[in-house]
């Protein structure tokens, strides 16, 4: 079972922004080097009392007219339906019940999900809760007053959210046959691929960008082995200025991505490799999936000899936190290479379930310092007591060192390239841990 979704929907201001800061807090701070993923909220990882959810704000947009703020809710709260698995519904005590409220409330109960009316800007309990009594009139259950920017009333609120998650939400998945994701901008040909590995036509493909339908799981079976593939493709809402359709279709691929083991980015050889498509493929590495880049409509472009490298060039370059990747070259129109996806995919996976012996792990560390001194600062020098690797999926170490501070990550960097020489892991991130530990409990 994957990590469950929660999605906060409400009107403009009633303080959304101020209750996921409250709930992701720093954790939304990410990896330096991938580019533009979070920096705009639309998701954050959240912890409470050691149960984990992805927090989604279906919201964002600056509204001018009361028609467009209803379309848009509504826009937000479908979203929030095919997406989450419990919905925040936020309403504001201060501008009270609104007729778009109203509105809303029917479509998310039609809908069956869990749902919790949340009242914001409740700032004191005492005072103000005969004007909460009056959300009751939504007939979607027991309003729960907070303040968001007070962080009043947020514990009792996520215990509610809590208590939907389905039992054993966040643990791993009984399911053992590998699940792939294949994510990418519109248009790029998702769906033409899987059309392609299933061998037949699935779904309607469109020269229109974002014409399909909603994600499917597809299963495939090649050579005798079974594949679960999570398709994003068909971001069939239409007529969307630019930004929605943007934050619409990274929901839909962090979803995606959170219950895959392997992430096949898909990019358009006629296009070349954009910043768009370095977002998409960030949310696959922050989340250690393993990671193929898929180079689709290879059939397109005129090549020569030089036409790959310079092509790996430029995706190594554009997607320069990702120097584990594969690239394949393929094309959904005449077939060339898919079948070798699946090759690809198995190995990936081997990868990011292999487990390094700890003697070995210690001899490549001892190794490595020996051919380069550890960085001193202020006549203090880095030691490197003992590497383990804790975990895999991706896989994770963890170093004893005798001072953190003197780790730099240039340092972490180098071990890391001397772990890939010994064993490849291609395909996937390698997660480190720095622990300090005292001299004289070595
Ligand atoms: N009094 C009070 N004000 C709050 C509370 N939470 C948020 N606000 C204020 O309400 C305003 C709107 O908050 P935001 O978090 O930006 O609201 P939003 O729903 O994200 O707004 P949009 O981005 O327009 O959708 C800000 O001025 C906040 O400071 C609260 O608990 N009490
Ligand atoms: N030449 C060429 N065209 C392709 C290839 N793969 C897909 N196309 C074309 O690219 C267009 C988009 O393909 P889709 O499979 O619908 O792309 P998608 O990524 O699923 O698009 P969305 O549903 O908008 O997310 C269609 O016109 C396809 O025929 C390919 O390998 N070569």
């Amino acid at each position: 079972m994957s990590k469950p979704v929660v999605a906060i929907v409400g009107r403009p201001n009633v303080g959304k922004s101020t209750l996921f800061n409250a709930l992701a807090g720093e954790k939304i701070a990410i990896v330096k080097d991938t580019p533009g993923v979070t920096r705009d909220r639309i998701y954050a990882e959240v912890n409470w009392l050691d149960k984990e959810f992805t927090l989604i704000d279906t919201g964002g947009i600056e509204p001018d007219s009361r028609d467009v703020i209803l379309s848009q809710m509504r826009e937000q709260a479908q979203i929030a339906i095919d997406t989450a698995d419990v919905i925040l519904f936020m309403t504001d005590v201060k501008q009270g019940l609104v007729d778009s409220d109203s509105k809303v409330a029917d479509m998310l109960r039609r809908s069956h999900k869990p749902v919790i009316l949340v009242v914001n800007k409740v700032d004191n309990f005492n005072k103000m809760m005969p004007d909460v009594y009056e959300f009751y009139n939504l007939g979607i259950g027991d309003p729960v007053p907070i303040s968001a920017s007070e962080r009043i009333g947020i514990g009792d609120m996520l215990d509610k959210v809590l208590a939907y998650f389905p039992e054993g939400a966040g643990q791993e998945e009984e399911d053992d046959r590998p699940r792939v994701a294949i994510v990418g901008k519109p248009n790029v040909g998702k769906s033409s691929i899987i059309n392609r590995l299933i061998g037949k036509d699935r779904v309607i493909v469109s020269d229109i960008a974002g014409t399909t339908r909603d994600a499917i799981d597809t299963e495939v079976v090649h050579n005798g082995k079974e594949y679960v593939f999570i398709d994003t493709a068909g971001l069939r809402r239409k007529n969307k200025i630019k930004e929605e359709l943007e934050r619409y279709s990274i929901i839909r691929t962090v979803t995606a991505v959170e219950r895959a083991d392997v992430v096949l980015v898909v990019i358009d050889a006629a296009e070349g490799v954009t910043e768009q498509d370095a977002k998409i493929a960030g949310i696959a590495h922050e989340r250690g999936k393993g990671v193929i880049i898929v180079v689709n409509k290879w059939d397109a472009i005129e090549k020569n000899d030089k036409t790959t490298r310079e092509y790996e060039h430029q995706i190594r370059m554009v997607l320069s936190f990702l120097p584990y990747a594969e690239i394949m070259y393929v094309s959904a129109l005449t077939g060339q290479r898919l079948p070798k996806l699946f090759d690809m995919i198995d190995t990936v996976i081997e990868n990011q379930t292999l487990r390094v012996a700890t003697g070995v792990l210690n001899e490549i560390m001892t190794e490595a310092v020996a051919m380069q001194q550890p960085p001193s600062d202020k006549g203090k020098r880095l030691k490197l007591y003992y590497i383990t690797q804790v975990a895999v999926k991706p896989p994770t170490f963890v170093i004893f060192v005798n001072d953190k501070e003197l780790m730099h990550f240039s340092y972490t960097r180098y071990l890391e390239n001397k772990i890939r020489e010994a064993f490849g892991f291609r395909g996937t991130s390698l997660k480190f841990f720095i622990r300090e530990r005292k001299e004289k409990d070595k």
